[in-house]
């Protein structure tokens, strides 16, 4: 089971963190029980509405019929709609030859460069599409969906339709023009904004697709849902890592870095940084997200960390189980490097991690949020004790998790500049 330590140092610290703890239950105590004025932005707390056998059964039997005609997947979506699958697909997916289809990811980039990439990729594959969009307005997924659409024309003519898949909420633009041309349609839970949705709809199609255990997913989520619904005093673990971020905020830390030994995470990072930024960043408050990918940017961003201006906390991500091995061998040669004879990449990374975590710690406030492996029950667990967490820290900074008001400022001027062309 996941499992949440902190290291920081000095009795000061530790004095501040238990009396933080004591302050700030009621924080906890609202989210547990949900809250009124976000009754519109909360089915996801309870796994069994949007993730319920119905829901998982319907998935199934599509990413069946998908794999079984298709070697090619595209998802059209951005942000929420498109980060939670592709960080346990990019991480995790089997990938057998001539078994899983490959998912190809459009609707996130306006770059014709990129767009015309993937267009050329799909010119000989057997493919579906699926578009995922809340409300359908978001500029990348619609562009990118007409695009696609014509394509799918060109390939399958009159049986287009068939392959072509939506998710999106019940009544929007996106479900009238499904119901028109005969997609099959998904609804987007209306009662959870996007960067929440890992556990519903949005996310499990292109899982089940590439061949992840969604089922085993699920039943990580709603573990971690029970356990963090249980627990309603101090030894929380998601309260204690509010409480940890809040205290490095009130004492002017104000950047965050996840930090992991394990490149896999890569786009997990992304879905992170998306969960904390729309949330937390808004009336002029907010930790600044930020990701390091160890322990190739110990070597750029570590300089920073243990020398610059004191700003970061950090939050390990590991993972207990080395899936892998992959021997050094003696070959005799005066490289300098016999210290490595015959050990194990696994071990090496291992030393490596636990030097830095020692290094870090000697200056920054640090944290280890430990996984036991890297599966799709893990993913479960991880997906949902951040959305709680970043409901819980929300809640002591004072601002709404469920909005982001500030991502319309750019789009307005766009579309003013794209229909004054
Ligand atoms: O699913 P939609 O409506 O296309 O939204 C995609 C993303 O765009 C945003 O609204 C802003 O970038 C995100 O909050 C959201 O996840």
């Amino acid at each position: 089971m996941l499992s949440y330590n902190i290291k920081i140092s000095g009795e000061r610290w530790e004095e501040d963190y238990q009396q933080f703890l004591n302050r700030n239950l009621d924080c906890l105590r609202r989210v547990q029980e949900g809250q009124a004025k976000y009754a519109d932005s909360q089915d996801w707390l309870d796994t069994r509405i949007c993730a319920g056998k119905d829901v998982l059964n319907r998935i199934l039997d599509k990413a069946g019929e998908i794999r079984e005609n298709a070697d090619t997947f595209v998802l059209i979506g951005v942000g929420g709609s498109n980060n939670a699958a592709r960080s346990v697909v990019e991480a995790i997916a089997p990938r057998r030859e001539g078994v899983d289809p490959e998912i190809i990811y459009a609707g996130n980039t306006l770059n014709p460069t990129q767009l015309k990439k993937i267009l050329s990729k799909l010119e000989n594959r057997s493919c579906y599409i699926e578009c995922i969009a809340k409300n359908f307005e978001t500029l990348e997924p619609g562009s990118s969906f007409r695009i696609l659409r014509e394509l799918m024309d060109k390939k399958y003519g009159k049986k287009a339709h068939e392959r072509i898949i939506t998710c999106g909420t019940v009544g929007s633009s996106l479900d009238r023009l499904s119901r028109e041309q005969g997609y099959d349609f998904f609804d987007f839970p209306s009662k959870v904004g996007g960067r929440f949705t890992a556990m519903t709809n949005v996310g499990f199609l292109p899982m089940a697709v590439a061949g992840i255990d969604i089922q085993s997913l699920v039943a990580g989520a709603h573990m971690m849902q029970m356990l963090l619904h249980a627990k309603r005093g101090k030894d929380n673990m998601a309260y204690q890592y509010a409480c940890l971020r809040n205290l490095c905020y009130q004492k002017n830390y104000q950047v965050e870095m996840l930090s992991s030994f394990e490149p896999r995470f890569r786009f997990f990072y992304k879905w992170w940084t998306q969960l904390f930024a729309e949330s937390e960043g808004k009336d002029n408050r907010g930790i600044l997200p930020v990701t390091g990918e160890f322990s190739e940017e110990l070597h750029s961003i570590g300089q920073f960390i243990q020398e610059g201006m004191p700003m970061l906390f950090e939050t390990f991500l590991d993972v207990k189980e080395a899936d892998d091995s992959l021997m050094i061998h003696a070959d005799g040669l005066p490289d300098a490097f016999d210290y490595l004879d015959e050990k194990d990449f696994a071990d090496i990374n291992r030393a490596a991690f636990d030097a830095t975590v020692q290094a870090h710690a000697e200056r920054l406030p640090v944290s280890i949020l430990q996984l036991d492996r890297l599966d799709a029950y893990g993913f479960g667990q991880l997906f949902y004790f951040f959305q709680f967490a970043c409901y819980i820290s929300c809640e002591m900074m004072g601002v709404n998790p469920f909005n982001q008001p500030g991502v319309e400022a750019y789009k307005k001027r766009m579309f003013q500049i794209l229909e004054e062309k």
